[in-house]
């Protein structure tokens, strides 16, 4: 049984240093876009675009029939980061 839950901690591990690297590559690309909004003079946010964000995350919630309601939180909690770090570095207008 000791065995078993190391095993399953490792794994566990391996995902959160996946996650993490992925997460810092996609707020890389953000900052990116946060660049391009401040010389285009676009907003922070982009509304259609969050939409279809968050109903791309929990689709894919559904089909792994995981909750919908708690992967909505996360992807909105990492939309909220994103869009804090836009207007802390580029000023964007609101
Ligand atoms: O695509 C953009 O315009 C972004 O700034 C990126 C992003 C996202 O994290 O996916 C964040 C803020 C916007 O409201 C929409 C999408």
């Amino acid at each position: 049984m000791d065995k078993t839950i190391n095993t399953l901690r490792k794994e566990v591990e391996k995902i959160d240093i996946k996650l993490v690297n992925l997460l810092a590559k996609r707020f890389a690309l953000t900052s990116e876009i946060g660049k391009c909004k401040h010389y285009l003079g676009l907003p922070a946010v982009d509304k259609s675009r969050v939409e279809q964000f968050l109903k791309r995350w929990k689709n894919m919630a559904k089909s792994h029939q995981i909750s919908t309601e708690c992967i909505g939180e996360i992807a909105q909690k990492i939309h909220d980061l994103v869009v804090a770090n836009h207007n802390k570095h580029y000023q964007l207008i609101k």
